[in-house]
Parts: C-alpha cells; structure tokens; sequence
C-alpha cells in the first residue's frame, strides 16, 4: 500500500516543515527556526574548579575564542525582537579548540521545554498549526495543551521580553555527562547568567520597543563595554531525571561555576557567515557527552534538514 508522502518522512523532517508552516515560509537562506539573529565574538576563561567537572579543553587551558549566536525564537526572519512569539530567545556558544576542533552550547531563555519527546512536540506544533484556521472550540492546540501539562506550562510560564540580551539568562535544559581526568562523572545542565543582573522591560517599554531593539543594542553595548555571563553547571542527584527536557531540578541543586564569558565584538560579515554555520548541541568534546533526552538526540536531525534548506541543497 501506498502511504501519502507527509506520514513517511521522520519525524525531524516535519518538525521543520511545520516550523517552516508556522513561520509563512519557506524564507530562502534562514533558519527555519531562530531565523533572526546576530553573531558575536569574544573569549571564554575556565574557572579553577571547572578541571573538576570535566576534563575537556576548554575547561583546562586559559582562554579560548568565541563565537556566539543571539537569537528571537520562530523561522520569521524579521520578527520583531519584543513580539510575544519571539520568544524564548536563544543564545548559541561555538568554543574553538585547537586544531580546528570546536564545540557548542546551543540554550533558551526559559528554564524548561513543551515536549519530552520529538513527536509530542511535533504533536504541539502541528496543534498551532492546525489552530489557525480553525473554528473548532475546543481549538486543537486548546486540546492538545489540556492533555499535555509540560506544554501547557511552557506556554503560561511568563517570558518577558529582556532589556538586552545581555540581561537575560539562559537555561540547556537538556543534561549532559560530564567526567573528569580521574574518572568520574555527574550529570549536569548549562545555565548562562548574565553578569549585568536578569533585568527586563516594563509593559509599556515592550509595546513601544523598535523591531530590531535587542540586535541595535548588543552591537552599541559592546561597543562601550565587553558583554559578560557565568557559565554554570547545575549537577543532577541521584534520582534526578536526566533524559526528560519537561522535567526541572529543584532549585536547590549544586551549581558550579564553569567559568566567564565575554563579549567583545559584533562579527562584521554576520548576516553572511551565520547563514553558512550550524550550531550543533551534539558538537561535543572528550569530557562530554550526551544524555539519552530524546529531544537531545533529535535536534541535530532537525539542525541538518533546516541547515541543507537554508544552504540551498
Ligand atoms: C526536538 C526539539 C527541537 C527541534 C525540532 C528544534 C528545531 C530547530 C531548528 C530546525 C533550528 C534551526 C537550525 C539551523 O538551521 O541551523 C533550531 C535552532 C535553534 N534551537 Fe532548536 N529545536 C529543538 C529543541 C531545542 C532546545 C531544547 C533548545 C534549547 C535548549 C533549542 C534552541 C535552539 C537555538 C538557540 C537555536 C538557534 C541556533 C543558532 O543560532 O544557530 N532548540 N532549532
């Protein structure tokens, strides 16, 4: 038997075709999500602790270069930057290793995801989607939201738009395992803690902020001042759910400080080289690795298929 085309294809390959849906796309050259963004340069120094967690290099030597991605959420290439669908922001860290060799931290603005699994998030969007031109009470993303309570609480959670990206914080939500040079090894998730505080907009500076207010300001910021974060680590316990993105640790988990980065300048051909880059949360190093979150494991899918449009291909 014949199976219509849409159902064959994985399921990576429709998350980003109803990303593209979403979005009024396809917009020719952009991400199919986290289309607007810009990109930075800077440096990141490891902390004396860091060695302790990990053994990778960027964690041992001095200092290592940087290339950081700030984004607005959505494939809408010029979305405005304090839109409710912008969010959550998204921030992209590449730290160049010797020899050509890199890694990447790829992070968002809240501190938890919709969808535990590729197909309940691609159950959440395609519930969007189906929304839009529907007249059906309850609407099919009213549905899927009253029976999937890690979406729901996504979607209330308050995301309010950041003064700068550099006062806003940003969460991995999925773990990864970390070990170091003698062996051993926690489970861990990324947060990256402005130095300048979390400080936010009112209401009525939100509904009057320009539409590339974020972009204009980082580029001005760092050029008065480096732009700096603490990259910290929150360590799972025993017990704690390490392969589900819906799920926070309590609060009173151990941090450690991995180290600071910073900020410096914004790279001058942006536009053109972020368009040949794809971040890639699975661009890990030894001293890292993966967890089992099935989200984790299907991003760099999805990366890839939007990466290949977005290249023409
Ligand atoms: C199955 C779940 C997910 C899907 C299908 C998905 C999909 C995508 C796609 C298609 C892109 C564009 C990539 C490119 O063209 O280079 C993207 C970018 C991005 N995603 Fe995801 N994503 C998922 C989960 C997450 C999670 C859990 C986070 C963060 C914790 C995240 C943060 C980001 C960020 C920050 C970008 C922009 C990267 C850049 O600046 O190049 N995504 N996502």
């Amino acid at each position: 038997e014949d199976k219509p085309a849409e159902q064959a294809k994985p399921v990576t390959e429709q998350l980003v075709d109803t990303l593209t849906t979403l979005s009024g796309g396809p917009h020719a050259g952009f991400r199919s999500n986290h289309a607007k963004g810009v990109m930075l340069e800077g440096s990141f120094k490891p902390s004396a602790q860091a060695a302790s967690i990990s053994k990778a290099a960027h964690l041992q030597k001095a200092e290592s270069p940087v290339l950081v991605r700030f984004s607005d959420a959505t494939g809408v290439p010029n979305i405005p930057d304090a839109n409710g669908n912008a969010f959550p922001k998204g921030i992209a860290i590449r730290f160049q290793l010797q020899d050509g060799l890199s890694t990447d931290i790829v992070s968002i603005s809240i501190n938890n995801f919709p969808a535990a699994t590729p197909e309940d998030f691609l159950g959440l969007l395609n519930a969007v989607r189906d929304s839009q031109n529907s007249t059906a009470k309850p609407s099919p993303v009213e549905q899927f939201l009253a029976s999937h309570p890690a979406a729901l609480k996504f979607v209330t959670t308050p995301k309010p738009a950041p003064v700068s990206f550099a006062t806003q914080p940003f969460f991995g939500v999925n773990a990864f395992k970390f070990t170091n040079a003698a062996g051993q090894s926690v489970y861990g998730r990324y947060q990256i803690i402005p130095v300048a505080g979390a400080q936010y907009l009112s209401k009525e500076a939100t509904d009057a902020a320009a539409p590339d207010y974020l972009m204009t300001d980082i580029a001005e910021r760092v050029k008065k001042q480096s732009v700096q974060y603490k990259l910290l680590l929150q360590i799972a316990e025993q017990g704690d759910e390490v392969n589900n993105a819906t799920v926070q640790w309590p609060e009173t988990r151990k941090t450690v400080e991995l180290g600071t980065l910073t900020l410096k300048t914004v790279v001058a051909d942006s536009k053109a080289k972020e368009k040949t880059l794809m971040f890639n949360p699975l661009q890990l190093t030894e001293g890292i690795e993966a967890s089992q979150d099935p989200i984790l494991l299907a991003r760099p899918t999805a990366y890839a298929v939007s990466f290949g449009r977005r290249l023409g291909k």
